[in-house]
């Protein structure tokens, strides 16, 4: 027998996006119902940013330990127990969802439903096989998963995902990484600094979400000089074998070459969970990928009383974004159709890895199209900047973009030491759209990573043609600034 429920607000998918939404839409009312399919504890808690951000910790401290000997520090040999640096992981990560978990408890019983949710028309919903649930207003925040292109599955039962390796009891000898995007080169390198033998395949020359060329070639020879990173390679075969997966590739002066792995990780991106929506049923206009078009402020789909966010919009697929989304789509929801635009705020990412990567604002393609070509870039090396030698972290880029005129901040790429910092700090600039001149009026402590930034502050100022010529080790910029 079929159970009926009739709700003012639907929210589909219990993660970032779909709890901040239900708390956004249960400030207008309170017939609500907030469905999810599989787990409680969200994507971000169980499988995502926090498991492998305690990874990378791991990975760091083994890191450290092994170049101390840079300062005259000897620790000896560095040993890494695998079972306790997984153990760790769950530990904490356990600790993080189980606040996620605490958080769902205190929503009301009524507005909890379990199952697999389903337009069946755009008011109607099928949540798993008995229940229906008519909505006035429906918010879509089903998130992603990983996408596994159909040649990696010869890898059979050891083809991993991100999800995978945090349930390992033990690190393996080796893993083949294919996708040097953001998760392939936090868990890569992460599992490389924990003495897993790693190599990196990647298709189409990316690296990560970087932009600029000129960051993506330091990236590259700075990530190859750890472990064997080819961004465009030529797979020829994979193959479960008795050892494990057996990958044949083309490695260049090598020619074609076999290796042997324990696991091949596939992190080749993440696809919307918008397939098991039937959302040919909720009369919405969809792109040519199948996700409905939507409004970026307003999280609205067309004209409808059906609103999208977090991941499953496929835009722009962060944390903080997923967030914000949610509670624009269900304060909307909620308020319905008295719908307003929500604060969207300047474009920022920072990828994990040692050097960090940093985008942030306009990309440099972008910058090119907003400023007709009227733009100029500033840049720094992190090589001989004082503080990042000190640490000794002096590796890496940061590129500036600025607008001619106006003087205008337009974003930054960087890899390079504290990028997750710097990149708040250029970010919240840009959110200001202050101009070149006005960040460089701003303090700068001495002696610090920021000086790097007023270094290529000042050459971009000096090339759109509003400052002088940045002086070579200037002494008011501090030594190495
Ligand atoms: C390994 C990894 C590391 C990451 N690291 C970072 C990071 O450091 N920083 C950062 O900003 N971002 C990071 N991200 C991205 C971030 O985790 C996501 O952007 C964010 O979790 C998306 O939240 P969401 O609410 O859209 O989706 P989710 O949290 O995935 O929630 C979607 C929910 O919908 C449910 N669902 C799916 N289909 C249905 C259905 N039909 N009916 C009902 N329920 C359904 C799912 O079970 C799930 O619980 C990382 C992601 C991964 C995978
Ligand atoms: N630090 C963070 O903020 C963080 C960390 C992890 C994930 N995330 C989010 O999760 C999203 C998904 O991450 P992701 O790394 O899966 O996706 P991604 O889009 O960042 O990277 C996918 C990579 O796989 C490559 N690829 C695609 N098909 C391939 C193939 N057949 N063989 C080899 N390589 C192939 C792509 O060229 C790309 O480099 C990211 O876009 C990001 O928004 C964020």
């Amino acid at each position: 027998m079929v159970k009926r429920s009739k709700v003012e607000v639907a929210v589909l998918g219990a993660g970032t996006a779909g709890m901040g939404a239900y708390r956004a839409a249960r400030k207008h009312t309170d017939k609500l119902a907030l469905v999810e399919a599989s787990h409680y504890g969200t994507t971000c808690a169980r499988v995502g940013c926090m498991p492998s951000k305690l990874l990378i910790a791991a990975a760091e401290a083994a890191h450290d330990a092994r170049h101390a000997d840079l300062f005259g520090v000897r620790t000896g040999e560095v040993s890494i127990d695998g079972s306790a640096v997984l153990k760790r992981v769950r530990d904490e990560r356990d600790r993080f969802v189980s606040f996620v978990l605490d958080a769902v408890e205190d929503f009301p019983e009524e507005h909890r439903f379990r199952g697999q949710a389903r337009f069946l028309s755009p008011h109607r919903l099928k949540v798993g096989d008995d229940h229906e649930i008519e909505a006035d207003r429906v918010v879509i925040a089903t998130g992603s998963r990983p996408n596994v292109p159909g040649f990696l599955k010869a890898a059979g039962d050891r083809l991993v995902v991100n999800d995978d390796i945090f349930e390992w009891q033990d690190l393996p000898e080796s893993v083949a990484v294919f996708g040097p995007g953001v998760i392939g080169l936090e868990l890569g390198q992460a599992l490389g600094r924990l003495g897993v033998r790693v190599r990196m395949f990647g298709v189409g020359g990316s690296v990560g979400p970087i932009q600029d060329p000129e960051i993506r070639q330091c990236a590259l020879d700075t990530f190859n000089r750890e472990f064997p990173l080819n961004p465009d390679a030529d797979t020829r075969k994979i193959e479960r074998t008795a050892d494990g997966v057996a990958i044949t590739f083309d490695d260049g002066e090598r020619g074609v070459v076999t290796e042997t792995f324990d696991y091949l990780l596939a992190a080749t991106g993440r696809r919307p969970n918008i397939d098991g929506l039937d959302i040919q049923n909720a009369g919405l206009e969809l792109d040519d990928r199948g996700t409905p078009l939507f409004d970026h402020y307003t999280l609205r789909c067309g004209n409808s009383h059906i609103f999208i966010a977090g991941d499953v919009n496929n835009s722009q697929p962060l944390l903080h974004e997923a967030a914000d989304e949610g509670r624009i789509a269900g304060n909307n929801a909620g308020r319905y159709p008295d719908v307003r635009a929500g604060l969207r705020r300047v474009p920022l990412s920072v990828v994990f890895t040692d050097p960090q990567i940093a985008t942030v604002g306009k990309t440099i393609q972008e910058v090119d199209d907003a400023c007709r070509g009227c733009f100029a870039v500033g840049s720094v090396s992190f090589e001989g900047q004082g503080r990042s030698r000190v640490i000794g972290r002096n590796r890496g880029l940061l590129r500036v973009y600025g607008e001619h005129g106006t003087g205008i901040f337009m974003g930054a790429e960087m890899f390079g030491p504290a990028a997750e910092h710097i990149g708040h700090l250029l970010a919240w600039c840009a959110q200001q759209r202050m101009t070149v001149s006005a960040m460089l009026d701003m303090p700068f402590y001495h002696p610090v990573i920021e000086e790097g930034v007023r270094t290529a502050l000042r050459d971009l100022n000096h090339r759109l043609s509003i400052g002088p010529a940045v002086v070579e080790h200037c002494l008011d910029c501090g030594p190495g600034g």
